[in-house]
């Protein structure tokens, strides 16, 4: 099986393109990449960015698309709207491959990693051809211009995001309090619940990239989407709470993407149907 990364650069190892690869690794996926970025970053910041031409990209995605048969792709770090624009027009012209859009905008450490002026691109470019975008609280509030203070207003913003053109939302909790940290998952006509115990941790650098990873590597292995993304949080459940404790200690750590296999999967995910 084969997955596309278009995403940017993390020489820290933990997010973005190495995040994928090694997701898609773990899970016995072999890993394409466009790259959009480089970026020099580690567990305590992004330094610098460099971003690659949109001519660049487009060579990088001709050349695997032309070759490989991709059955998944998933977008992270997209950094501006003219690199949007190619990614949204050469996907558009393979429909039948599902697309995960993560809506990478900022880094933990604070960092913009998608200029201002690119989000209109990604709602109304990339986002009619999303089966499924797994925006975190913030990013679902540039998304769609609301406060999100309350269960509610997830519900609310998610709907609103469908209403781009996307299939299914996944609204992810990492960024709430609470024992448990749940993610929600909508489509036109229904909704389920995910929740894993909240680990009490700060080493949470790359954990959209990696859950999205996942979920693209389960689309690719032929799972059901309501399954990828039950898999997808199960990896990412395992990833943080196996931590592997590297850098100095006082930035936000990688997630361990050895975990899923070595623990043979094993996580309860709590599941509620709509
Ligand atoms: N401390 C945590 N304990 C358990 N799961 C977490 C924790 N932080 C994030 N997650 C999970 O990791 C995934 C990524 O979520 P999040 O951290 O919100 O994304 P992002 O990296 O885009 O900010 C989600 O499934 C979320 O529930
Ligand atoms: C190149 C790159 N892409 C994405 C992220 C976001 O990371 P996170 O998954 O922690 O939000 C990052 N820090 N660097």
């Amino acid at each position: 099986m084969i997955a596309l990364t278009i995403a940017g650069s993390d020489s820290g190892g933990g997010a973005g393109i190495q995040a994928d690869i090694k997701t898609f690794q773990e899970l016995e996926v072999f890993g394409t990449t466009a790259i959009t970025a480089l970026t020099a970053q580690n567990t305590l910041g992004v330094y610098d960015v460099l971003d690659v031409t949109p001519a660049f990209l487009k060579q990088q995605l001709d050349a695997v698309l032309a070759d490989f048969n991709v059955k998944a792709i998933k977008t992270g770090m997209l950094f501006s709207a003219e690199l949007i624009e190619v990614v949204a027009k050469i996907v558009g012209k393979y429909k039948n491959i599902p697309l995960v859009v993560d809506p990478v905008m900022i880094a933990k450490g604070g960092e913009s990693l998608l200029q201002e002026q690119a989000v209109e691109a990604l709602r109304t470019k990339l986002l009619p051809l999303t089966l499924i975008c797994t925006p975190n609280i913030p990013e679902a509030e540039v998304l769609t211009g609301m406060t999100i203070h309350n269960e509610k207003d997830i519900e609310q913003a998610a709907r609103k995001i469908l209403g781009m053109g996307v299939q299914y939302v996944v609204m992810k909790g990492g960024h709430l309090d609470g024992e448990f940290s749940t993610d929600t998952v909508y489509w036109t006509d229904g909704y389920f619940t995910m929740k894993t115990p909240r680990v009490d941790t700060k080493d949470t650098h790359g954990t959209g990239c990696t859950f999205s990873a996942a979920i693209t590597a389960q689309l690719a292995k032929g799972l059901s989407i309501e399954d990828a993304i039950i898999e997808a949080k199960k990896f990412i459940h395992l990833a943080i709470s196996n931590p592997l404790s590297i850098g100095h200690g006082h930035g936000h750590g990688p997630t361990n993407h050895f975990a899923y296999k070595r623990t043979l999967g094993n996580c309860e995910v709590i599941v509620y149907e709509s």
